[in-house]
């Protein structure tokens, strides 16, 4: 269980994130989504401890983050962050089992070497395994990063996993693929906690989605709740139109083009 009780980020003054509460357990993916700048990669820091809210708590397991030596986090929660810059030449495999080093001492284990051709082969990344990491393609680099968030916690039941825009680089193939293997964990009883800008894979993959609008909790539900036309217009300032899949009974957002007037280039031509 993850427990957010009004949790504020505040930097020179500013609020970036604003009384947030909300907890989600273990079995739910739990999508965040929200216009640029609204606090959603502020608050997945806060919540995996990268930063420490300036107000409110934030616990894991009944147990405040803070209380949590870094070895003890590192067992109970992997984090994907939004932009992963690796400087120095390693193999992929390499990248990967960097997500198994709390576990071992000098050297890797079996069961470390194991996990790691596991997470490598479900995320379509064994292939890549003695590439350079630095030589990928965006989408293959974020693919690799995934394997290596799923080797830390892959024996580590019910863990919490943190993505933050983990499908940007992907094609739809690995976008759905990488969703999916997401809410497969959640169904053997990890938590998941995904920051998405494509409202439809959130309206797919969530079972809740938390909206955020200048840094504050906005809507909280069940995507069919959340993804409305008046919603999405106050959050985005964006028609669209949401159609209900009556056989999935999944919500489906349709935008509306946006038409600018040419005389808007006028200064600029
Ligand atoms: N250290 C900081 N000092 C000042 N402002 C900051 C700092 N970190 C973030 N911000 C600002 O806080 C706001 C929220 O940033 P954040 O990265 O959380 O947004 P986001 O919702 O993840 O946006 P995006 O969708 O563009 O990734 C932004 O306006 C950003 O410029």
């Amino acid at each position: 269980m993850l427990t957010v009780e009004n949790v504020s980020y505040e930097v020179n003054q500013r609020k970036l994130v604003s009384d947030v509460t909300f907890s989600t357990a273990s079995g739910e993916l739990l999508a965040i989504i929200g216009a640029n700048g609204a606090g959603k990669s502020t608050l997945l820091r806060m919540l995996s401890a990268e930063r420490k809210p300036t107000e409110g708590h934030i616990s894991l397991y009944g147990k405040k983050l803070k209380d949590y030596s870094p070895k003890e986090l590192a067992l109970k929660r992997a984090v994907l962050n939004q932009h992963n810059t690796v400087n120095m030449d390693f193999h992929c495999q390499e990248i990967v089992m960097m997500g198994r080093y709390p576990h071992f001492k000098n050297r890797p284990t079996e069961q470390d070497r194991r996990v790691i051709a596991e997470t490598m082969k479900i995320c379509g990344v064994l292939h890549l395994a003695g590439r350079s990491f630095l030589t990928l393609s965006g989408g293959e680099q974020q693919r690799v990063q995934f394997a290596r968030v799923l080797a830390q916690i892959w024996d580590q039941s019910g863990a919490l996993i943190l993505m933050d825009e983990p499908v940007a680089s992907m094609d739809i193939q690995y976008q759905q693929q990488t969703l999916a293997i997401a809410k497969a964990l959640c169904k053997k009883g990890f938590m998941l906690v995904v920051i998405l800008h494509e409202i439809n894979l959130a309206a797919l993959y969530a079972d809740r989605i938390l909206m955020l609008k200048n840094g504050q909790k906005w809507k909280d539900g069940a995507p069919l709740e959340v993804l409305n036309a008046e919603h999405i217009y106050s959050v985005f300032n964006v028609e669209a139109e949401v159609q209900m899949n009556r056989n999935t009974l999944q919500a489906n957002v349709f935008s509306k083009e946006l038409k600018l007037d040419a005389a808007h280039f006028n200064s600029f031509l």
